[in-house]
């Protein structure tokens, strides 16, 4: 069981921008959390900040027990892992086993268990036919599944996946949703950045969303979705079900294609033909 903590943490880098402050923020063992907010609002500073690839200026951050300032970046990816935004920033042998199978061998785990953990990541990623291949023959989205198995083969308590959606097809969407539901049955704790609004609110109960290098909101769909004044703070743009039910001033939150559907055939009569 690893709780996540944040508190009160700012962040500068040593160009002096400043990206995160003040954000607080406790994740308990076993969520699922989706992380959102325009380009540049601190999103991946704060990950980053969560697996200790940086450290807090002011603030701390708390993993299960430890505070990430006394702790080194291979400690904590034992409890936090991370899967980078470019996937060319983290890929770095010549065959996609050996990238998957490269975490669980150095965390240690017995021979056994290094194959079976990376053949199931291979399996959840849908990748398991490119095992041979070298990374760079496969296209960028298939380089993130292999990311995305590298991570989730060294067993970590929380994961941290820094926009997997990004140049996603719909089979690489729900090969996504699919890792999503089995990780949370595993009791993994999930945290997704995205810019893809149609995943969060089929995916995701609880939403952070940051703007301005802060948290501004973290609630359910049907609140984030259907509040202005965080709308426009985030320039968030809505998942087009919302968008439309708004132009139909649907006087309710709606956010799936069936609940849309439902309403339109409830309220309007078909044309009739002759
Ligand atoms: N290495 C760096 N040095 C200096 N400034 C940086 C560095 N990395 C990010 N920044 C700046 O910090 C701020 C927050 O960036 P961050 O990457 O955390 O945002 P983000 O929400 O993840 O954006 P995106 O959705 O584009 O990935 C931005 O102003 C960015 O330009």
């Amino acid at each position: 069981m690893t709780h996540l903590v944040l508190n009160n943490v700012s962040f500068q880098y040593p160009d002096g921008t400043q990206a995160l402050e003040n954000v607080s923020l406790e994740i308990p063992q076993g969520q699922r959390i989706a992380l959102v907010g325009q380009n540049g609002a601190g999103k991946t500073t704060a990950v980053k900040l969560m697996n200790g690839l940086l450290k807090p200026t002011t603030g701390e951050v708390i993993v299960g027990e430890w505070n990430t300032t006394s702790k080194t970046t291979a400690q904590l990816s034992r409890k936090v892992g991370y899967v980078f935004q470019n996937p060319d920033d983290q890929i770095f042998h010549n065959e996609v086993i050996k990238e998957v199978r490269f975490g669980p061998k150095n965390m240690g785990f017995d021979l056994e268990r290094v194959e079976e953990m990376t053949q199931w990541a291979l399996e959840l990623c849908g990748i398991s036919q490119y095992a041979e291949e070298n990374p760079y023959n496969l296209p960028y989205s298939m380089r993130k599944f292999v990311t995305v198995a590298s991570v989730i083969a060294m067993d970590s308590d929380i994961i941290i996946l820094d926009e997997p959606t990004a140049g996603q097809d719909k089979i690489g969407l729900e090969i996504l949703g699919n890792l999503l539901e089995t990780l949370e049955s595993l009791g993994k704790t999930v945290i997704t950045i995205t810019h893809d609004m149609e995943f969060v609110t089929t995916h995701f109960k609880r939403i952070i969303v940051m703007a301005n290098r802060r948290i501004i909101a973290d609630d359910q769909a049907m609140t984030i979705f259907y509040q202005d004044d965080i709308l426009t703070e985030s320039m968030l743009k809505p998942p087009a079900v919302a968008q439309m039910a708004a132009l139909l001033n649907i006087p309710h939150a709606v956010l799936s294609k069936k609940e849309l559907i439902a309403y339109i055939k409830s309220h309007y009569q078909p044309l009739s033909s002759e």
